[in-house]
């Protein structure tokens, strides 16, 4: 599997973020704090860590499907990006979207982050794209059987 290094500042040691088994793709991300996520409300989550990313890296806050699933909580601006250039603390923005109010102590994981490599574009501006079979059909063109 590949791997890059990346410096860590933790404000607290107990909030480092871990891979919790051999295949797993995300580090996952613990709450600094203590706080309520209300039904429908927004919840900006910080977690006490600061990156460097290298250039050519970027951060991808997910999800946890369990959280989803059981509680209605997900990551509202998913997947959350973090800049290799980023110097602020991470943070995680999270709804519910439950009806019941849902507590997140300091320490509980609440979402997790991808570590992913950046391919940049380099815009060539045209008149014309070229042609293709699907030409502009989207959005359910294709159909659903
Ligand atoms: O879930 C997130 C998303 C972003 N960020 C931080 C890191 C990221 O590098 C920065 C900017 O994020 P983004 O580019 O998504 O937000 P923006 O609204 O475009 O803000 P900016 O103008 O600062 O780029 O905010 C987080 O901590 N958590
Ligand atoms: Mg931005």
């Amino acid at each position: 599997m590949k791997s890059v290094r990346i410096k860590v500042k933790c404000l607290d040691k107990d909030l480092l973020p871990s891979y919790q088994s051999v295949g797993s793709s995300g580090l996952d991300l613990r709450s600094a704090v203590e706080l309520t996520v209300y039904p429908g409300k927004i919840s900006l989550v910080p977690t006490g860590l600061y990156l460097e990313i290298p250039l050519g890296y970027e951060a991808q806050i997910r999800p946890r499907s369990g959280l989803a699933l059981k509680h209605g909580i997900t990551v509202l601006n998913t997947p959350g990006t973090i800049d290799a250039d980023y110097r602020g603390e991470i943070k995680v923005i999270l709804i519910n979207l439950s009806d019941n109010p849902f507590v997140v102590r300091k320490g509980d994981r609440i979402a997790q982050m991808v570590i992913s490599e950046v391919i940049r574009a380099e815009l060539e501006l045209t008149d014309k794209v070229t042609e293709t079979d699907r030409g502009e059909g989207g959005f359910g063109s294709t159909g659903i059987d």
